[in-house]
């Protein structure tokens, strides 16, 4: 009997998975689509297992799994796989970030080419058995902008592509360098920059935060007239209820979907107009990409299997484990002030300096600089920042790592600080443990403070003086938000001030406005950890 038993869902390719049945070890089970209670009737007899975005990893399939110990996803998105629960379960999530990339490039292309030419309609036309050749008038790429949103690994290829149509590019990625997109011929701008200008537009990021819905009804407002958008990212980037409206109004010349917000869908609005085409989440089946995907988990599973450094993993750090002991309180902490100083840092980040103090100075704290940074990429890139490729993103995004270790701990057992540098200035951060596993903020841009790194949080930063602390509990509390906990730290009387406060619940965007315009609020950022 095999040692090992892979449950393979979702029609991933067989022929991928020959690194597997090369293994007299590993019987491979090829599983047909299941219900969640039928998967948990099954998953406790396997060692790993294979999805692609239709299986979903819950955690009752995770509580039910006590042989499990790899998920490999073949492809990006892991929207599908609990990662905490997995986690939880020391269950390994790996995935093949780029086995789909031209697929996806090469989909998007497509998509543009057929919004360009009506082809999809035309062929419908003829199908019913008419030759309307007055009817669709196209345009050509030569000489059109394109808009991409996000230029990754998918943005940067469409990107290639369309240049090679001889189109000019226009690109919005805060996260990617000046430099980066120089080497490519292709200058950033700003999104308010690009919608104005572009013919067609793009997306190419992860649904994020800050992603969901950028394509909204006030983005539509500010594009050019006749504009034509494409989504083969992630279903929510574009609001469809705006794209829908603006198409009505004849500013949206056609739209392209490859995603939706709700999948499958077979019921939108938008498929009722004739300017708007769609493909059911097509973006990476190819048979070529379905291969590379396959082959990239299949190896991953055999290494995990094999208790080996695996590439591609998503929740879990490859660290020995007697290193593991005594850095893992910590990696909590770092991820959480590189999250924090995400959401705090402004303009486009070239370093992060990490600086150890006290008795972390003396350990291998490479790891946590990979948590902060993983921290600190993860609201950017969500689905694909894991503690292997980090490292490698940031530089890839022109962003460089400096790590320095200190004795001195200013009172402290031990002490990170997170410096981060970006074109519009430095932001400074410390933390700690108290108690050796409970992370605290204690130093924010030289101001002491003692915030707990949890669930929501707002930075002020203010002048010190009365009437600035009362008007801003006011103003959460007018929303019936409660608000946990409030520390302020100040360096001088009558100086600058910071205040950090934890709330119940997020704060509403126009809380935020009203608390920037109290008179001495200097500043004021919403973080969500
Ligand atoms: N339709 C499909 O079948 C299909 C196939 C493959 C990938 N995808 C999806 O395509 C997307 C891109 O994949 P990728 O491999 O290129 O990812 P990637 O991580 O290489 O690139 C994402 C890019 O988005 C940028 N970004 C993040 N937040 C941004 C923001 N707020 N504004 C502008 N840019 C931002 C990042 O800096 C990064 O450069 C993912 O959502 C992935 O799941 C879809
Ligand atoms: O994230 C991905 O890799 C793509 O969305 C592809 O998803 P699929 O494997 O379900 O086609």
């Amino acid at each position: 009997m095999a040692q090992f038993k892979v449950l393979a869902m979702d029609n991933v390719s067989q022929k991928g998975l020959e690194p597997l049945y090369n293994k007299p070890d590993i019987e491979v089970v090829i599983g047909s689509k299941m219900t969640e209670d039928e998967l948990i009737a099954v998953i406790g007899e396997y060692d790993a297992m294979i999805v692609r975005s239709a299986t979903k990893v819950t955690p009752r399939v995770l509580e039910n799994a006590p042989k499990l110990k790899v998920v490999g996803r073949a492809g990006v998105g892991v929207d599908n796989i609990d990662l905490e629960a997995s986690t939880q379960h020391g269950v390994l999530v790996v995935n093949a970030p780029d086995g789909n990339t031209i697929a996806a490039a090469e989909h998007t292309m497509a998509m543009m080419l057929a919004l360009a030419r009506n082809i999809p309609q035309a062929v419908a036309k003829m199908k019913n058995g008419v030759w309307d050749k007055k009817a669709f008038l196209g345009v050509e790429l030569r000489g059109k902008t394109l808009g991409v949103i996000g230029l990754g690994r998918i943005g940067s290829a469409v990107a290639r592509r369309a240049q090679a149509m001889e189109m000019d590019i226009v690109a919005y990625d805060p996260y990617i360098s000046e430099e980066k997109a120089e080497s490519m011929g292709i200058k950033l701008a700003t999104l308010e920059e690009l919608l104005p200008v572009a013919d067609f537009i793009t997306v190419h990021m992860p649904k994020t935060k800050e992603t969901y819905h950028m394509l909204d009804d006030k983005a539509f407002a500010a594009m050019k007239d006749g504009v034509r958008v494409i989504n083969c990212a992630r279903g929510g980037i574009v609001d469809e209820e705006a794209l829908y409206k603006y198409m009505q109004y004849g500013k949206v010349a056609g739209a392209a979907l490859d995603v939706f917000e709700k999948e499958p869908n077979t019921d939108s609005p938008l498929l009722e107009m004739n300017s708007f085409i769609a493909t059911p989440h097509l973006g990476a089946s190819t048979a070529e990409a379905q291969i590379n995907v396959a082959v990239d988990v299949a190896e991953e599973i055999v290494e995990a299997l094999q208790g080996k450094v695996v590439r591609n993993t998503v929740n879990i750090p490859s660290v020995k484990p007697e290193v593991m002991s005594k850095i893992k309180p910590y990696l909590k902490l770092a991820e959480k002030l590189g999250k924090f100083q995400a959401q705090l840092v402004e303009g486009r980040v070239n370093k992060m300096e990490v600086v150890y103090n006290g008795d972390l100075a003396g350990e291998d704290v490479k790891p946590i600089t990979t948590a902060l940074v993983k921290g600190f990429l993860d609201p950017i890139l969500q689905e694909s920042v894991n503690f292997i490729n980090a490292p490698l993103l940031a530089k890839n995004r022109g962003i460089s790592v400096v790590q320095t270790v200190n004795g001195r701990a200013d009172g402290y057992a031990s002490l990170i600080t997170l410096k981060v540098i970006s074109d519009k200035g430095e932001k400074s951060l410390s933390g700690t443990l108290f108690q050796e596993n409970e992370p605290r903020i204690v130093m924010v841009d030289g101001y002491r403070v003692d915030a707990v790194p949890e669930g929501n949080m707002l930075y002020v930063p203010h002048m010190d003086k009365p009437r600035i602390i009362g008007p801003v509990g006011m103003l959460i509390g007018e929303h019936q938000i409660n608000i946990a906990g409030m520390q302020v730290g100040r360096k001088e009387i009558g100086g600058k001030a910071v205040m950090m406060l934890s709330v119940d619940a997020p704060v509403p965007e126009e809380t935020l406005k009203a608390i920037a315009e109290i008179d001495g609020v200097l500043d004021v950022k919403f973080v969500s950890l």
